[in-house]
């Protein structure tokens, strides 16, 4: 898979935190009902690696990524788990062998010219600009269009329902991530029925 048609979905990629593994297959389901399949599901929570792996079992029209990827050991966890990709906050060459190695399409992480550099010269053209809003925003995103043409972000980090359009106007922005869909409170109560609405907003932003 190249992690650019996860882009061909939607507008928006939800960055998920699951803290309790029953959560996992009714969130997704939700998410997907409102037209929201690529599920980016952060390894910040112990169960995280059982979430992605129930998701992948249990809710075949979802495409599950895990978010949050660090090192070499969290790509390979990521791929047994079942994984379909993998999103990064940063960019390092040990992990991009890592995720090569496991056959773990990666969407890498940058803030910075030289980062971009660094995993462009990795073959990444694709890359997530975090954390998007608190390193520049659009006018970091218009700025890095003139020296990088032919790299594409998916800027995530600070991104609102509100913002989101601005990002996604831009010529060098394909999708956007952003946590706004799985609002704590609403996974918290089991309130699959406003995720759903949520996923169907974000799926109209564009
Ligand atoms: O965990 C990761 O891998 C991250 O890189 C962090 C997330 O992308 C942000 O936490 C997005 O969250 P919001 O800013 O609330 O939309």
């Amino acid at each position: 898979m190249d992690t650019l048609s996860l882009a061909e979905h939607g507008p928006v990629i939800p960055v998920i935190v699951i803290d309790r593994l029953e959560h996992a297959v009714p969130l997704a389901r939700a998410l997907v009902a409102g037209g929201v399949k690529v599920l980016e599901v952060t390894l910040r929570t112990p169960v995280a690696l059982e979430a992605i792996a129930a998701i992948a079992r249990e809710v075949p029209d979802a495409i599950v990524g895990a978010g949050t990827l660090r090192t070499a050991a969290d790509a390979a966890a990521a791929k047994h788990a079942g994984s379909r990709f993998a999103v990064s906050p940063g960019f390092t060459p040990e992990l991009a062998r890592a995720c090569e190695a496991q056959g773990l399409p990666l969407l890498p992480g940058v803030s910075t010219a030289s980062e971009v550099m660094m995993a462009s010269d990795a073959g990444y053209r694709f890359l997530k600009l975090f954390p998007a809003t608190a390193v520049g925003g659009t006018s970091l995103l218009k700025a890095l269009a003139g020296p990088f043409p032919d790299v594409v972000f998916c800027p995530t980090g600070g991104i609102t329902p509100q913002t989101a359009p601005d990002f996604l106007a831009l010529s060098n922005v394909k999708v956007c991530g952003g946590s706004w869909l799985t609002p704590a409170d609403a996974v918290k109560a089991g309130d699959w029925a406003r995720i759903t609405q949520l996923a169907r907003e974000a799926g109209a932003l564009r």
